[in-house]
Order: structure tokens, then sequence, then C-alpha cells
């Protein structure tokens, strides 16, 4: 049985393969959870993971006008102490999956992390709350297909694939994404 909320968040994400891993992560399992979503870009701070989801989310509740979630990832790398971090989508960006490999050319450490944050808000003018989910790995030469962000170049540990090169259904059981995720939907059952 699907549990059912009194209200439908709705998740607001420019990116198209986030909300195809979030309708996968929360459709597996006993107890779907159902989302809208919105295809909005929001302004994003600089500051800590935390300081930037929230202030996202907090934006998102008043273009929304109701209850939504949001989610900001970063991948940030020991040896830059935690940079790029949720910079990490400009720096995609501008210097691809070669210019992450060569950002750590010098240092021994390749050692990085993924994190995802949710932030649910119930409303404008409500402060959000956060659920973050990390997943430790380490930077690589790239491998598997550059469908989605870095994930060619992050390989997590023990996994002995990149991201990339992993079936989806099985990053989605490890992944910084379904960390979080599985918080965030804990929270939302005992909110139905
Ligand atoms: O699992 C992932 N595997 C690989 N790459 C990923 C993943 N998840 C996000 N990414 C990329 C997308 C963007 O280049 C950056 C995060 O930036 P971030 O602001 O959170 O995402 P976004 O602007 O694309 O979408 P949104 O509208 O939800 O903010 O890392
Ligand atoms: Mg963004």
């Amino acid at each position: 049985m699907s549990k059912t909320l009194s209200y439908i968040p709705v998740f607001v994400t420019g990116n198209a393969n986030k909300l195809k891993e979030v309708k996968a992560i929360l459709s597996q399992g006993g107890n779907p959870i159902e989302i809208d979503s919105q295809a909005l870009d929001i302004p994003e701070l600089q500051g800590t993971t935390k300081e930037i989801a929230i202030a996202k989310c907090r934006r998102a509740a008043e273009l929304v006008n109701g209850p939504c979630i949001t989610e900001d990832t970063a991948l940030s790398f020991t040896a830059l102490n935690g940079l790029p971090g949720p910079y990490i989508k400009d720096f995609m960006t501008n210097i691809g999956h070669d210019g992450l490999n060569k950002m750590l050319v010098g240092f021994n450490d390749t050692s990085a992390e993924a994190i995802c944050t949710f932030a649910y808000s119930a409303g404008p003018g409500t402060e959000p709350i956060v659920f973050e989910g990390r997943t430790a790995g380490r930077i690589v030469c790239a491998r598997g297909p550059k469908v989605f962000g870095w994930d060619a170049v992050f390989e997590p540990l023990g996994v002995g694939q990149t991201y990339a090169e992993m079936d989806p259904i099985e990053k989605n059981k490890i992944s910084h994404r379904y960390k979080a995720l599985d918080k965030l939907r804990t929270f939302l059952q005992s909110q139905s």
C-alpha cells in the first residue's frame, strides 16, 4: 500500500537526471511516496552545503507557494579541503572530467566525497529541514557513459566501478542521493 500524504510536495529541480533518480529511489521498497516536480533554476549562494541547501529551499517555497523539496549536490576533494564542494556545477561546466582530474595532479590523495543535501519546507516562511547523505570514493580518469554530471570520474569506495559504469539500480542502492532520500522518506512518512 502506498502511503498518502495529505499534500504532494513539489520537487524543484532543473536537473532531469536528478529527478529520474529521485523517482526511481522513491518508488523502490514497499512504501512509495508521490512527488510532483517543477523545473525552476534557483540562484545558489556561496557557503556551506547546508546553508546553500536551506536558502535554495526557502526560495523554492516562495516560488511554488507551498510545500516543496530541493536538493543540492556537492563533490568534495579531501586534498582541497572540501572544494569544489557545492560549486561543482561550475567546475564541471568549465573544466570537465579531465579538469577535475588535473586539479589533483601533485597531490597523493585523490579521495573525495559525494554529498547530497535534500531540504524540505512546508511552505513560504517555514524554515527548511535538511537531510544529508554522503558516499566516499575517489576521483579517477573518466570511465563509462558521460550522461550525468561527474558520474564518470567518481569511483565509490570498494566498488571498482565509477558511478557511470554501475547499473543505475546499483548506484541508487549506495549513492549519496539514496542515503539522503532515505532520511527524507522517513520524515515524510512520519508527517502523513
Ligand atoms: O549523482 C550525481 N552524479 C553526477 N553528477 C551529479 C550528480 N548529482 C548532481 N550532479 C551534478 C549536476 C551539477 O553539475 C552538480 C550539482 O549542482 P546542483 O546545483 O546540485 O544541481 P543542478 O543545478 O543541476 O540542479 P538543481 O536545479 O536541482 O539545482 O553536480
Ligand atoms: Mg543547481
